[in-house]
């Protein structure tokens, strides 16, 4: 039998399903990544600055998930920025959607096999820090992953040594040369006023936190608190992806908050968001020569 973990999901995938949905891909697409984004809820306008883009609907790609949040698009985006090619999420998978942790995070080890080498992941998150307010950006320093201190981790389960080893280190998993660069970009950009690092936390969602949850997180060391990320960043980690983290501050504590509000501070900070993922990623350094195959 295959183990499960307590809440009964399965804790096995089986390596091949990842290459299948890779091959599929690759048998669809010019378009080689190097760089893969996921968006956060109401950012999915990052997608538009690709390229010769290369479109695929989740429900058309064999294996992947579907997204079922408002906010989340579920279209998976190739094309090309600045000389670097790109893939783009625009729509991801949390955990309160009912989906295993393992299919939350099933498309990053898809685009480990791509060839992808950094993952910039975006959200949206509640602000705990007093000096984050809305339409902020935190940069992610750090994580606190709480579903995975009680053992809801994607990792659990045979560890698949093709990936990473069974017990990967996530000190430092939010690279500082890219955050230092975020950062010189924010400066260049005249919005360095509304950036700084901090910590999120992944809860499990769907609620909001009340009152007390938030005040507790605030002691905790929490800067910022959404419902995603973290797994996503532990299994870049453990395939050796080299991450950025930023979260776009929709709301302050649990004051009044809702997601359609959650979606509107998105709106309203997409082109800033996109002017700083865009530079970013055409400053980056690419390790391997994996030229850009688009079309
Ligand atoms: O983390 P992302 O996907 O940006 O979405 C955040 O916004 C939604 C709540 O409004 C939750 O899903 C939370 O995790
Ligand atoms: N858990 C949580 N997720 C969010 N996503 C956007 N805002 C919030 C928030 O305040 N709390």
């Amino acid at each position: 039998p295959h183990p499960r973990s307590f809440t009964g999901t399965s804790l096995t995938q089986n390596h091949d399903e990842y290459q299948k949905t890779a091959d599929w891909l690759m048998s669809q697409t010019r378009h080689r990544p190097q760089v893969a984004i996921i968006c956060g809820s109401g950012l999915g306008m990052l997608a538009d600055t690709l390229k010769c883009q290369d479109t695929f609907a989740y429900a058309d790609i064999p294996g992947f998930p579907q997204s079922t949040v408002q906010g989340h698009a579920g279209r998976l985006v190739f094309g090309e920025l600045k000389g670097k090619s790109c893939v783009c999420m625009q729509g991801r998978f949390h955990m309160y959607e009912g989906h295993s942790l393992l299919k939350t995070t099933f498309p990053v080890r898809v685009f480990k096999l791509l060839g992808v080498e950094t993952l910039i992941v975006t959200n949206a998150a509640g602000s705990l820090a007093d000096g984050l307010k809305p339409g902020d950006i935190m940069i992610i320093k750090d994580h606190v992953n709480f579903p995975g201190l009680v053992g809801l981790n994607p990792l659990s389960g045979p560890n698949d040594d093709k990936f990473g080893p069974r017990f990967p280190a996530m000190s430092g998993c939010y690279d500082k040369g890219l955050r230092c660069q975020a950062m010189e970009i924010a400066k260049e950009l005249g919005v360095a006023g509304l950036m700084q690092e901090g910590v999120y936390a992944m809860v499990g969602g769907p609620n909001f936190e009340s009152i007390a949850e938030a005040r507790l997180l605030h002691r905790l060391g929490v800067d910022a608190v959404g419902m995603s990320t973290a797994p996503e960043v532990v299994v870049a980690t453990h395939c050796g992806l080299r991450v950025f983290g930023l979260s776009l501050i929709t709301n302050k504590d649990t004051d009044s908050v809702n997601h359609e509000g959650v979606l509107e501070v998105g709106r309203l900070r997409s082109k800033t968001v996109q002017q700083l993922v865009t530079e970013l990623i055409s400053r980056m350094e690419i390790n391997n020569n994996n030229t850009t195959n688009a079309v």
